[in-house]
């Protein structure tokens, strides 16, 4: 079989460097800065035909929980933001440098964010 350029015999494995075509500036403007309304205006196709960005993977394997999780996320966040404030513990700054492995990982704590809720009648808490 063959991946671009490689040839890949029927035994290996592949762990395919998704991370590497999202980081591409000839498909990303200034790709490592985080600016999540990049996203904004983007149709996405999950489909794993379109390897600009494929967070569900491609082919055979591909995620079967698509259509769950693009429903999941966008529901879970958006009650987060809007049931509650968020702030970081006090004398805490925000750090979100990474460190890479398979996954990229935030490099020294894990992200510590303290909720406050922020809706009016206690009872939607229960
Ligand atoms: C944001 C949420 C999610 C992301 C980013 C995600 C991402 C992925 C990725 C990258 C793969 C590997 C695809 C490949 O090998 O090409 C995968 C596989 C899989 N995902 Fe998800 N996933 C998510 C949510 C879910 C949910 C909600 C479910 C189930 C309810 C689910 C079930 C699965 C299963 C069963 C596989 C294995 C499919 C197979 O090997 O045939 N995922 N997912």
């Amino acid at each position: 079989m063959h991946c671009g350029r490689l040839h890949h015999s029927k035994r290996t494995s592949d762990f395919h460097q998704c991370l590497g075509h999202t980081q591409r500036p000839s498909i990303w403007e200034n790709p490592l800065e985080f600016n999540p309304d990049r996203f904004l205006d983007i149709k996405w196709d999950y489909s794993g035909k379109n390897f600009n960005k494929f967070p569900f993977g491609s082919g055979r394997r591909i995620c079967v929980g698509i259509v769950m999780a693009e429903s999941m996320v966008m529901h879970s966040l958006a009650t987060f933001l809007h049931s509650f404030d968020w702030k970081l513990p006090k004398g805490e700054k925000l750090d979100l440098s990474k460190k890479f492995g398979i996954v990229l990982k935030k490099k020294l704590l894990p992200l510590v964010a303290i909720p406050t809720p922020r809706l009016s009648d206690p009872s939607l808490y229960k």
